[in-house]
C-alpha cells in the first residue's frame, strides 16, 4: 500500500491506496488561513506540519488496522508557497508566504520596469509575478532581522512546502525538492534543469539556501524513527497541479486537465517540447522521470473554490460549499450579475496583481442567490479565458478532464461545458492529486510500471456535454469580458 500526502492550500489530506490504486483509508483536516494585510496570505509552518502529520497518522492507523503495510510515501503540495527555516533548529523564521500573496507586487513591477521579465521567462517559462517563490524569498531575507546574514553563512534553508515537509518527515536529514516544484520558484532553469546563477543574482538570493532537485519518482529518504511504527521510504514528489495531471493520466501531448480547488489550474501536456505561449500562459515541468522531462503549458487562476469559501465564511450566504449548487440551480439565469473574484489580483492570461474584486450588474432585485450564482459562473468564465488562450496558441482539445474539491458540483460542470462548448469529463477517482503522488511513489517502489501501464487504469465517472445555444454563450462571455475590463480600469 502507498500513503499519499496532499498538503493543499486549505487542508491536508492523507490517503492510503492499495496496489491497484483503490482508496483504503483517508483523513483530512483544514487549517487556518491568515490574512495579515491587503493581498497578504500566510500559513503557520507548524500548522502545515502538524496537520499533515496528524492526518497521515490517522490514515496509516486505519490502513494498518485493516491488515495493510505501507510500502512507500508520495508527497504532493500547494506550490510556490515559500518557507525559510533554520538548519540547526528546524524552526521557520517567518510564516509561510502563500502563493496567493501579493505583497511583492511592487518589487515585481520595478523589476519589470527595469526590463528583467523577458530573461526570466526565457529561463523559467514563468512571468514576473508575486505568485512565484523568488520574490517571496527575497522579501523574507529583506524583512526578517538578520536573515540575509544568516543565509549567507549557510545557516538557513529555503523550501516550498514539499521540501519543508520532507525535512520534517526525515528529521532534518534531507533537503530536497522535485523538478516540478523547483520549476515554480522562478530560480530554476527549466531547460538545463539546474538552479540558475543569473536568476539567483537578479533576485539577490544566496545559493546555499536551495534544496537539491530530484526526479518526481526518486529516493527522498525515509521517515524519521518514531513518526510511524515503521520507517516509510519517501519515493514520489510533485507539485499538486502536476500530481493531478499525473493522476488524470495526462501522459500524451495534447492531454489536458483543470483542477478546481482554492484556485483553478489548467495543464496541457506538451511532451518533450518546452512550448512557449504567445498568450501569457506558463511553461512548466509536467513531470520528470529518470531525468526525462515532460513539459506542460499552464493557465493559473487564483480564485475558484476560494470564491465559494468567501460566500460561506465572509458573506455567510451559504452554510456549506455544496449548498451553492442548489442556490445556483434555483435561478433561471444570472440576471445580468457578474462577479470578478480578483481578491488577490488576476492570474492568467492577465497577470495583473493590483486588480481587486468587483460585482457588476446589480439591480434592486439582486439578492444572495444571484451573487452565489455569479461566483460559480466566474469560475467557468475564467476557465473559458484560459481555454481561449490555449486555442490561440494552437491547441485544440477534444475534451477537458476535471478534478478538485469543486467538481462534486454538477451544476458547475454543466455550466462549464456549456460555456466552453467542450466535453467535460469527471474521473471515477476524484482524489487525482493524491493519486498522482501515489503513482509516482509506486513507480519508484516498483509497485506500478511507468505511465503506459498506469494509463490503462484511468476511468471516467461522468461526462458533461455542451447544451447551450451558441448565441447565448457568446452573450454571456461578452458580459464577462466587459466586467473584467471594468475591474481592471477601476484598479488602475
Ligand atoms: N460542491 C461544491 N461546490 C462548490 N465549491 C466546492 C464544493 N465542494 C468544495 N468546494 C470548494 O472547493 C475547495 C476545496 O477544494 P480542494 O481541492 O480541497 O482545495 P485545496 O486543495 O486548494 O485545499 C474549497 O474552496 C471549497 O469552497
Ligand atoms: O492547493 P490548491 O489545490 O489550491 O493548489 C494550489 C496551487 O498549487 C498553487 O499554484
Amino acid at each position: 500500500m502507498i500513503l499519499a500526502l496532499d498538503q493543499g492550500t486549505t487542508s491536508s489530506r492523507a490517503i492510503v491506496f492499495d496496489n491497484r490504486a483503490t482508496v483504503i483509508a483517508q483523513a483530512q483536516q483544514e487549517f487556518p488561513q491568515l490574512y495579515p494585510g491587503d493581498g497578504m496570505v500566510e500559513h503557520r509552518p507548524e500548522d502545515l506540519w502538524e496537520v499533515t502529520y496528524r492526518v497521515a497518522r490517522m490514515a496509516v492507523r486505519e490502513a494498518i488496522d485493516r491488515g495493510g503495510r505501507i510500502a512507500a510515501l508520495g508527497l504532493t503540495n500547494q506550490r510556490e508557497t515559500t518557507l525559510i527555516w533554520d538548519r540547526d533548529t528546524g524552526e521557520a523564521i517567518h510564516n509561510a508566504i502563500v502563493w496567493q500573496d501579493r505583497r511583492t507586487a511592487g518589487l515585481c513591477r520595478d523589476m519589470k520596469a527595469a526590463g528583467q521579465e523577458p530573461e526570466i521567462t526565457k529561463r523559467t517559462g514563468l512571468l514576473l509575478d508575486p505568485y512565484f517563490s523568488a520574490s517571496k524569498i527575497k522579501w523574507i531575507l529583506d524583512n526578517v532581522d538578520g536573515a540575509r546574514e544568516r543565509a549567507k553563512k549557510g545557516k538557513l534553508a529555503f523550501g516550498t512546502v514539499d521540501s519543508y515537509l520532507i525535512w520534517k518527515l526525515t528529521g532534518g536529514r534531507v533537503h530536497a525538492t522535485d523538478a516540478t516544484n523547483a520549476s515554480r520558484t522562478s530560480l530554476f532553469n527549466i531547460h538545463s534543469q539546474q538552479w540558475d546563477e543569473e536568476l539567483l543574482l537578479m533576485f539577490a538570493i544566496p545559493k546555499s539556501l536551495l534544496p537539491e532537485v530530484r526526479d518526481c519518482a526518486a529516493d527522498y529518504g525515509v521517515t524519521a524513527r518514531g513518526l510511524f511504527d515503521e520507517a516509510i521510504p519517501i519515493s514520489g514528489v510533485a507539485g499538486d497541479q502536476q500530481a493531478a495531471a499525473f493522476g488524470q493520466c495526462c501522459f500524451a501531448p495534447g492531454d489536458i486537465k483543470s483542477t478546481y480547488g482554492t484556485g483553478c489550474f489548467m495543464l496541457l501536456n506538451t511532451g518533450a517540447d518546452a512550448v512557449t505561449s504567445q498568450n501569457r500562459l506558463l511553461t512548466t515541468v509536467g513531470y520528470r522521470l529518470k531525468g526525462q522531462v515532460s513539459y506542460a503549458l499552464e493557465g493559473s487562476i487564483f480564485v475558484a473554490g476560494a470564491a465559494v469559501q468567501w460566500l460561506r465564511d465572509q458573506m455567510k450566504f451559504i452554510k456549506t460549499a455544496p449548498d451553492s449548487e442548489g442556490v445556483a440551480r434555483s435561478l433561471g439565469d444570472n440576471a445580468g450579475v457578474y462577479l470578478v473574484p480578483a481578491f488577490t489580483g488576476l492570474g492568467a492570461p492577465h497577470w495583473q496583481p493590483e486588480v481587486r474584486g468587483a460585482l457588476f450588474g446589480m439591480t434592486r432585485a439582486t439578492g444572495q442567490a444571484e451573487i452565489v450564482r455569479a461566483a460559480l459562473e466566474s469560475v467557468c468564465y475564467q476557465t473559458a479565458d484560459l481555454l481561449a488562450a490555449m486555442q490561440q496558441d494552437g491547441v485544440a482539445p477534444g475534451r477537458l478532464k476535471v478534478d478538485g474539491g469543486m467538481v462534486g458540483n454538477d451544476w458547475v460542470l454543466q455550466y462549464l461545458s456549456d460555456i466552453l462548448g467542450l466535453e467535460v469529463s469527471r474521473p471515477r477517482v476524484m482524489e487525482t492529486t493524491a493519486l498522482g503522488a501515489a503513482f509516482l511513489a509506486g513507480i519508484k517502489a516498483g509497485i506500478f510500471g511507468g505511465p503506459e501501464e498506469i494509463g490503462k487504469v484511468w476511468q471516467q465517472e461522468q461526462q458533461f456535454s455542451p447544451a447551450m445555444a451558441e448565441l447565448e454563450r457568446v452573450r454571456l462571455l461578452s458580459g464577462w469580458q466587459r466586467a473584467v475590463n471594468a475591474a481592471k480600469v477601476f484598479s488602475e
